[in-house]
């Protein structure tokens, strides 16, 4: 599915259907949330590896708030380093940041490339919810930073709707990329995908319905 048409979707879903932006993200960040769960389960470990979850600026990061809140329920040692202050988001992404917050979820706030070789250590799960299909070329600033630091720790990394740095409808990797070992994606997988220059930086790829419904999949092509 092309960038455009996946956020179409989104809208659609919202301004036409009357979905919440709110639900859309809850099933998004709990179908996530359990992909990541399995890799545990697959690992045979009888202790659950930590999670970091690394939240940018838009609906991405919001993402990463649900998820959080969901692994905790699962059991999993979890913790939120966010690239922005979290009164800087709106929208739902405030809101899943908001509950995060009141919920006592451990939320660390990384302003500089040294916050982030601190914040981030090896053997955990990395979660990228850093940039998703809002995101305009490669990674900038402090995102690029973000993914160059995860890239260089040992670890499993997930990549949260599309690798940060990956082009959505290209498959190109940008210099930068986040260097995912499993991809959970959202409404459908994303054009770039196929292209072989993107399979190092998907890992596998694991699809997310989000509860949009099959009359409009079935406008887009995707059901
Ligand atoms: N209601 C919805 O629309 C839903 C959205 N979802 C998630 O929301 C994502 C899309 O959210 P957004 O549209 O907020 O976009 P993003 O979360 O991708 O964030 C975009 C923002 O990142 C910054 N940015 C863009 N390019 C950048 C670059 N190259 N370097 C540094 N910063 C950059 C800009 O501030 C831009 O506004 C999806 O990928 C998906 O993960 C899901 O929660 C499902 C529901
Ligand atoms: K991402």
């Amino acid at each position: 599915m092309k960038r455009e048409d996946v956020r179409r979707v989104d809208q659609i879903a919202i301004g036409t259907y009357g979905i919440s932006g709110l639900v859309l993200m809850e099933n998004a960040g709990r179908g996530a949330a359990e992909h990541i769960a399995a890799l545990h389960h697959g690992s045979g470990a009888d202790v659950k590896r930590p999670v970091c979850i690394l939240c940018g600026p838009g609906n991405n990061g919001g993402d990463g708030y649900v998820i959080a809140r969901h692994l905790e329920l699962l059991g999993f040692p979890v913790r939120i380093v966010s690239l922005v202050p979290t009164d800087r988001l709106t929208g739902d992404a405030f809101a899943n940041a908001a509950i995060a917050m009141k919920a006592g979820l451990p939320i660390q706030v990384a302003r500089s490339a040294e916050d982030l070789e601190q914040l981030l250590v090896d053997d955990e799960i990395v979660v990228d919810c850093l940039l998703g299909t809002g995101a305009t070329g490669a990674p900038r600033g402090l995102y690029a930073d973000a993914v160059t630091v995860a890239n260089a720790r040992r670890g499993v990394r997930v990549a949260i709707d599309l690798p940060t740095g990956l082009d959505c409808d290209t498959g190109i990797p940008s210099d930068v990329t986040f260097r995912a070992d499993m991809t959970v994606t959202f409404v459908a997988q994303k054009d770039g995908f196929s292209n072989s220059e993107a399979k190092p930086w998907l890992g596998t790829i694991h699809v997310v319905g989000i509860g949009v419904p099959k009359m409009l999949l079935m406008e887009f092509g995707v059901a």
